[in-house]
């Protein structure tokens, strides 16, 4: 289970002190959670101190009961918590396989990395050996970047907007990959996302609005609760047009 104990995460701007995320208390440990919520919000920057990326200003977080508050990235990753970027990387020079047997951490055979990539909806064979650069598509990329997530078989794993810069046909396969995996996944997935296909599919949403957790529940609890709050909001623009 990942605990957030009133994190809080501050900057410096034009000499001020700017909040960012204010005293955000969570606890998650079902399978799939969505974390959605207006542009700003604070999504991004919780993700990255939940991966080690950014250091809270103030706050702890505790994986399975340890705090793991100031561990680095790599000691986070290698106690299972892996982070997917919004633009997935692209590595030059290593192929499909090298970074599936990288996430693995062993020695794997052609036939086990092939599995991981057709769990992902990719045909293996035309994949497996292909260099990791700018000839794959964005779909395919964030698709060999969930194999690698699979193949690592982490106890979290985030992803920061999967839907980001894909188009509509490859949006439907991740959405089935999601589907699939949330049925095959031994930890917890958090996402990110302004999908309401992928908050469908979530057993908790987390909304989090200027810096604050707005609203935490199921999607039945907390689905009403966001068309009212986009449909006032489209109220307002049109008022103000
Ligand atoms: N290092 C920083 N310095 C100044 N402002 C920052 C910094 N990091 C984040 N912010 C600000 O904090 C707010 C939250 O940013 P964040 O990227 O976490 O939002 P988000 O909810 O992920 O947004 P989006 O839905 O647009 O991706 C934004 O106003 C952003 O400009």
């Amino acid at each position: 289970m990942l605990e957030l104990k009133d994190i809080c995460f501050n900057v410096r701007q034009d000499s001020k002190e700017k909040e960012i995320l204010k005293n955000i208390n969570l606890k998650i440990d079902e399978r799939f959670v969505a974390i959605t919520g207006p542009n700003g919000g604070g999504k991004s920057t919780l993700a990255k101190i939940i991966a080690g990326i950014e250091k809270p200003t103030s706050g702890k977080i505790i994986l399975d009961g340890e705090d793991i508050t100031d561990l680095s990235i790599t000691d986070r990753a290698n106690k299972g918590v892996s982070f997917a970027f919004q633009q997935p990387v692209r590595f030059k020079g290593l192929t499909v396989k090298d970074l599936i047997t990288l996430a693995s951490g062993k020695k794997i055979t052609i036939a086990e990395a092939c599995s991981y990539l057709s769990e992902v909806g990719l045909c293996a064979k035309d994949y497996i050996n292909r260099e990791v650069n700018a000839s794959l598509s964005g779909g395919e990329l964030k698709r060999i970047e969930i194999a690698m997530i699979i193949a690592r078989g982490t106890k979290l794993s985030l992803f920061d907007e999967p839907e980001a810069g894909i188009d509509l046909w490859s949006f439907n396969n991740l959405i089935r990959v999601f589907e699939s995996l949330h049925e095959k996944i031994k930890g917890s997935i958090i996402i990110i996302s302004h999908q309401e296909r992928i908050l469908n599919i979530a057993d908790k949403i987390i909304v989090l609005s200027g810096g604050e957790v707005t609203a935490v529940g199921t999607k039945d609890e907390v689905m009403p609760k966001l068309i009212e709050s986009s449909e006032a909001c489209s109220t307002l623009l049109d008022k103000l047009a």
